[in-house]
């Protein structure tokens, strides 16, 4: 794996914590996903790369969510905790609280399990993870809210969008030019929550 490419020098140039700032820019040039205004918990933050985006196009306080610790950021409340845990919820709920509000206008999701080289194990893995964000996240999202998710590609993948689709006005599986060409990486958007 070269891990040197392009993205990797133009983020330690642009001072971003990891390449895949690359993937959110794109993502966010093509469909908007994120305005001044908005409030975004975003899940599997760790470094910190998507967050450093994020927190310079919203001028609210930031949540990020991630298993592993992350460096602290302005404006960005941190919780370390597990998508898979039940009680991450109430840990959500509680760093809301503190920001006095009880939704929120965009979620993103780059979490990834620790691949295994099985496709379809790191896929049923990744699926699992997108599934238990979507449930966190439905009913704190507000009304013409936004979803970001990455999901390592599979079979399911469209009973997936097909599942959650129905809860938004628009949806789209893409893939950004700054993630690896050979990776199984995709990003899924759902847009304007009905
Ligand atoms: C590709 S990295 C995210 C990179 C980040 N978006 C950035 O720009 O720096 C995937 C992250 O998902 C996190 N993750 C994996 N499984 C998780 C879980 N069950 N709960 C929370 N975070 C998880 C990992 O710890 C890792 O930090």
């Amino acid at each position: 794996m070269n891990r040197k490419d392009r993205y990797y020098t133009r983020a330690k140039k642009d001072n971003f914590r990891s390449r895949a700032s690359y993937k959110l820019l794109e993502i966010q040039s093509k469909f908007n996903v994120i305005w001044k205004t908005d409030y975004v918990i975003e899940f599997g933050s760790s470094p910190g790369g998507w967050t450093q985006v994020v927190q310079k196009l919203t001028e609210k306080p930031v949540i990020a969510i991630d298993i592993s610790p992350m460096d602290p950021i302005e404006n960005v409340t941190f919780v370390q905790g597990n998508i898979n845990d039940p009680e991450l919820s109430e840990k959500i709920k509680i760093a809301m609280d503190s920001l006095g509000i009880s939704s929120v206008s965009t979620v993103l999701s780059d979490a990834m399990i620790k691949t295994s080289g099985n496709y379809d194990r790191d896929h049923m893995g990744s699926y699992l993870l997108c599934d238990n964000v979507m449930n966190l996240s439905i009913d704190l999202l507000s009304p013409g809210g936004n979803v970001v998710l990455k999901q390592f590609q599979g079979d399911s993948t469209m009973a997936f969008v097909n599942k959650w689709k129905v809860y938004f006005n628009y949806y789209k599986v893409t893939k950004p030019n700054a993630s690896r060409q050979h990776s199984r990486e995709v990003y899924i958007i759902f847009k304007d929550k009905i």
